[in-house]
């Protein structure tokens, strides 16, 4: 089995629900992203996903996010967007545009500073 990462990033502010403390209150964050898929072959050039489709899928979602107000969005109407949902977003809007390819999403985590992080993997 190969495991093939790509590491991305986007600037958006948010504010967490139903939290009490500073990340109530409007505030933004650099987050980073990695996203790790599997792949069981290889194609002919030695690729299990060629990194330019990998990354033109993932930069497809970043667009959505980046320098957005994520509360607004509506992925997360109703939803609390902390790194824990962005990461489960994310994994899920690649996996649908992933389909046709021989891979499987394995893991998307999602840094909001150099020592937190969220993973969000199916199982
Ligand atoms: N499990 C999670 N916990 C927290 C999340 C999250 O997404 N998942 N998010 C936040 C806030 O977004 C907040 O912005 C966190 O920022 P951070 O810099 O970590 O908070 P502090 O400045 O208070 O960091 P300290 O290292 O504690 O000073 C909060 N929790
Ligand atoms: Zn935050």
């Amino acid at each position: 089995m190969f495991h093939l990462s790509i590491i991305t990033s986007f600037a958006a502010a948010h504010n967490l629900l139903h939290y009490q403390g500073d990340c109530e209150n409007l505030h933004g964050h650099n987050w980073k992203v990695e996203v790790t898929v599997s792949a069981e072959g290889l194609d002919k050039s030695g690729l299990g996903i060629d990194f330019k489709i990998l990354k033109k899928h993932t930069r497809e979602v970043m667009n959505y996010l980046d320098h957005k107000y994520l509360n607004d969005l509506d992925a997360f109407t109703d939803i609390s967007p902390s790194s824990e949902q962005i990461a489960r977003f994310i994994f899920e809007q690649i996996e649908k545009s992933l389909q046709e390819y021989e891979v499987i999403v394995q893991k998307v985590t999602v840094w909001e500073s150099d020592n937190a992080y969220a993973a969000y993997t199916r199982s």
